[in-house]
């Protein structure tokens, strides 16, 4: 114990007071010969310095962040894209400030959280903390495009799980987006040529398609099994790829049907412009291009004569150009090393006039033939159109089903007569009118070997190629042979001479 002495109490304490303002005095003199010594040290050298101090006096922090730029260089990063998409699913009642958008061919608003809101996400027991910033863009350091503003998300969470967010979460993260972006996906059409591309609004599904039901069901079935069998394809060393030759008259639908199949599998679809492409390193950039999970479609290729053409006049000048099934080998090897589905689709109006090297089988999985309208191509028609169901048709009907029956008219004919006006009694009678109009002519074109190519044209082949063929097959001469195909032509412009007109 101590005794305590209470005379020198004050002393004690006025000396301490002294004491403390002495110090802080010399502290303020320190601070500000030091602000002095920093004012004369360069900015650059004086941030530089300041933190080496930082770092080693500031407290150490148990969380780490990543940052995740919208770019990197001039190209877009796709972690920065699906967590853009993985955080629009995780928007709580928390968040205060909210973008809405939507763009041209979405279905749905877009909802996304403004600059400076976070968003709390857990995963197998890691909390972890989002954060958008945008900050004003360096001068003259915009993003590409100009952009003014810099934007990334910030993830952060404890140190401890770094392995775990970084190997586990954010894959996590990126295969959730992309199933996100499939569920949601607004198809592109593009056009390889030109190397753009828009939104693919094309409304055909399988459902507003008039073909036969069975056919429908069979292409349905085909295209499940064909995205089921990514690894049997993988197994017998295939590319995963299937191709359709879609064969018809003009207006048959083979067009809408290419947009049906986009719209059921939700790929993209590349239109490729034969007509443009003069060798294969033109062709390999293109579909390289292409993305993955597509449909890459080239129409009318009963042109092949013009490639052919094209070919020659080319190859005076090069020694590059291509046949259409090189082409399709040079598709096979580009497409075996990608792991991806892809579709390739051909469609012609002379399926006869074809190579028979393309129509070997292995090149074309699959031949359709989209066909002139028959009566329950009309109902589908007419349901859709009218919303005339089979269970209730109209008087009218039985008529048109007869007289479809037994002319040749294209969907397309039928569905610009549906068109015509919102009252059923109105369009159907004019529909009957056409029809009747379109026979006569069909009759007048025809005798009775005509109504017999018709018939047989419907069943999908066609009498006047066959005998071409029969000659080839008796060594005809090229004479004989171009004089026949030019029999085909002219038939197949005899019997729909509207569409000729058109
Ligand atoms: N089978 C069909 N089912 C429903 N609508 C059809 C069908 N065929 C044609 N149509 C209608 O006619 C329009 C033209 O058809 P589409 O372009 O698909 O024919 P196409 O066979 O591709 O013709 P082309 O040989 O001239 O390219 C379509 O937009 C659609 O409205
Ligand atoms: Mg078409």
């Amino acid at each position: 114990m101590y005794p305590l002495n209470l005379r020198e109490m004050p002393t004690t304490a006025s000396s301490l007071f002294s004491a403390y303002a002495s110090f802080t005095a010399l502290i303020m003199l320190v601070k500000s010969m030091a602000d002095q010594l920093m004012s004369l040290i360069p900015p650059p050298l004086r941030s530089y310095l300041s933190s080496i101090l930082h770092h080693f006096y500031a407290p150490r922090s148990a969380d780490l962040t990543l940052i995740v730029d919208e770019k990197c260089g001039h190209m877009i990063n796709q972690v920065y894209e699906a967590v853009e998409v993985y955080l629009k699913t995780k928007i709580s009642p928390l968040n205060e400030r909210l973008r809405v958008s939507r763009t041209p061919g979405q279905k749905t608003l877009s909802i996304t959280i403004d600059r400076n809101e976070e968003i709390i996400d857990y995963f197998d027991n890691i909390t972890l903390k989002w954060r958008y910033v945008c900050t004003e863009a360096k001068k003259g350091g915009g993003g590409p495009g100009g952009d003014k503003e810099k934007r990334k998300f910030e993830l952060t969470f404890n140190k401890k799980h770094k392995v775990e967010v970084i190997d586990s979460y954010l894959h996590n993260v990126l295969d959730r987006a992309d199933a996100l972006r499939q569920e949601e996906k607004v198809l592109k059409l593009a056009s390889q040529n030109s190397g753009s591309s828009i939104d693919l609004q094309h409304p055909s599904t399988f459902d507003t398609l008039a073909m036969d039901p069975k056919l429908k069901r069979m292409i349905i079935e085909d295209l499940d099994r064909f995205l089921r069998r990514k690894e049997f394809y993988k197994k017998v060393g295939k590319a995963w790829k299937r191709g359709y030759l879609l064969y018809g008259p003009p207006g048959t639908g083979k067009s809408s049907l290419i947009a049906a199949m986009a719209n059921y599998l939700k790929f993209d679809v590349h239109d490729l412009d034969l007509s443009r492409i003069f060798n294969n390193s033109e062709l390999r950039r293109i579909l390289l291009s292409s993305s993955n999970r597509s449909i890459l479609v080239i129409e009318d290729i009963d042109c092949s004569v013009q490639i052919e053409n094209r070919k020659e006049e080319k190859s005076r000048q090069s020694n590059t150009n291509f046949t259409l099934s090189g082409l399709l080998n040079f598709i096979d090897g580009l497409w075996s090393s990608s792991g991806d589905g892809r579709i390739i689709v051909f469609t012609t109006n002379h399926k006869d006039k074809l190579d028979p090297a393309l129509l070997r089988p292995g090149r074309m999985d699959v031949h359709i033939h989209m066909s002139h309208c028959t009566a329950s191509g009309f109902r589908i028609l007419a349901s859709n159109y009218l919303g005339i169901q089979e269970s209730n048709p109209h008087n009218l009907c039985g008529e048109i089903e007869g007289l479809i029956e037994s002319t040749e008219v294209t969907p397309a004919e039928v569905a610009e007569e549906l068109l015509k006006s919102d009252d059923a009694d109105v369009v159907l009678e004019g529909l009957v009118d056409f029809l009747k109009r379109k026979k006569e002519e069909n009759n007048k074109i025809g005798d009775e070997g005509t109504q017999e190519l018709i018939k047989m044209q419907k069943k999908g082949s066609h009498p006047v190629a066959i005998t071409a063929m029969m000659e080839v097959e008796k060594n005809a001469t090229m004479e004989v042979v171009q004089n026949l195909l030019l029999k085909i032509i002219e038939y197949d412009s005899l019997s729909s001479p509207g569409l000729m007109n058109v």
